[in-house]
């Protein structure tokens, strides 16, 4: 038995929470709301975020950071990338000892174009960590605490520290592969939100099959393009957080980034779409930073650039799938021809 605490309890924090107490781990889980930790500790539930479901009654709940912090060495991240940043400047003066950093957000900051490990290297002092591992992969909360057989993958540069996490997680619907390669880990957990985007606006548009076939395949080509120049491994993005993740985020109803799609492809406004979802859809501002990215890398992304034209630059969904569907002739395979 370890004791971990969970920082964040949204529908992903508190299912892995919910997880990691099945596994007889101490576990506390932090919410920066005082009712939700008090719903938790009194109801062992959490309807907000996963209405259906009853919690362990061995997982414990707190709102004080600092009681958060000091319980445990291994912290898992579970905020949006968005309060990323907010949350660790909001931990770091309790923190006195290097703890274990696991994080499980899939994103990617716009303008500073940082990975959720790279801002964790930029926040935490090196003496105040002692690793830092992703959590990733084709996993909707709502399925976990269902106990449904799920998949994810452990990825960190320290190979005990990525195993360590394998084994926290792992029992016989939840099962954790590892993996070395950190930023092709992270890319596809973050760039399958804008092609889950792109997925729901076909579908709310009311386009088949053939063209949602089409978004996951020539998605997975531009996330691996991208990814290959960043550094990543190829053969990453045929696994759980490239393909697997994709084939998830894009089909499922689950999926808060393809909903959120889909509402836009029926003619809703953006603004109107994010108030209405009323949890975080990574994807918009992942389709900032992936479209930064790829003018930084000089990689072509036209799906990526598609919906950043939908969700930035006025341009309708209907124009988003003609501008792809109306580009240059191409062989299949052209843009790897220089790897
Ligand atoms: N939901 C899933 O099935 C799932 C699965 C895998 C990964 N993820 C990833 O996990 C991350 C968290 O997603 P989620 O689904 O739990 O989101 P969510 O919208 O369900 O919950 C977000 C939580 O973060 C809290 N929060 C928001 N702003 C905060 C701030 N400034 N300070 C502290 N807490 C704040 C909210 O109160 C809420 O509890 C995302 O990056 C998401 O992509 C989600
Ligand atoms: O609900 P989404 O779109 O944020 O997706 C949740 C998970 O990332 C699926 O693996």
């Amino acid at each position: 038995m370890h004791s971990v605490t969970v920082l964040g309890a949204g529908s992903w924090g508190t299912a892995l929470a919910f997880v990691l107490a099945e596994n007889q781990h101490d576990t506390l889980i932090w919410s920066h709301r005082k009712d939700q930790s008090q719903e938790i500790n009194d109801y062992h539930t959490n309807k907000k975020y996963l209405p259906d479901s009853e919690l362990p009654t061995n997982l414990a709940a707190t709102s004080d950071l600092q009681k958060a912090l000091q319980h445990a060495p291994t912290i898992v991240l579970a905020v949006p990338t968005k309060a990323f940043r907010e949350v660790i400047q909001n931990f770091l003066p309790y923190l006195s000892e290097p703890k274990t950093f696991v994080h499980v957000s899939k994103g990617i900051e716009p303008d500073s174009l940082k990975r959720i490990s790279e801002i964790i290297e930029e926040e935490i002092p090196e003496h105040l960590r002692k690793s830092i591992v992703v959590l990733s992969g084709p996993s909707h909360a709502e399925e976990v605490v269902l106990r449904h057989p799920t998949t994810v993958t452990a990825a960190s540069v320290d190979e005990h520290s990525a195993k360590f996490v394998q084994d926290l997680f792992m029992n016989h619907y939840l099962r954790v592969y590892t993996n070395e390669d950190v930023i092709g880990v992270e890319l596809g957990g973050a760039l399958k939100n804008v092609i889950a985007l792109a997925a729901g606006i076909v579908d709310g548009l009311g386009y088949g099959d053939n063209a949602k076939a089409a978004l996951i395949t020539r998605g997975l080509a531009e996330i691996s393009r991208l990814g290959i120049k960043m550094g990543a491994e190829p053969y990453t993005f045929i696994g759980l957080t490239g393909m697997g993740d994709l084939i998830v985020t894009c089909t499922s109803v689950h999926s808060r980034n393809w909903r959120a799609g889909n509402l836009l492809g029926k003619g809703n406004s953006l603004e109107q779409v994010l108030e209405d979802m009323g949890m975080v859809v990574e994807g918009v501002r992942t389709t900032k930073a992936a479209y930064q990215l790829s003018q930084k890398y000089d990689i072509e992304m036209p799906i990526t650039h598609a919906l950043y034209d939908v969700l930035f630059e006025g341009m309708t969904p209907k124009e988003g799938v003609d501008q792809l569907m109306l580009r240059t002739k191409k062989h299949e395979l052209e843009d790897f021809k220089s790897f």
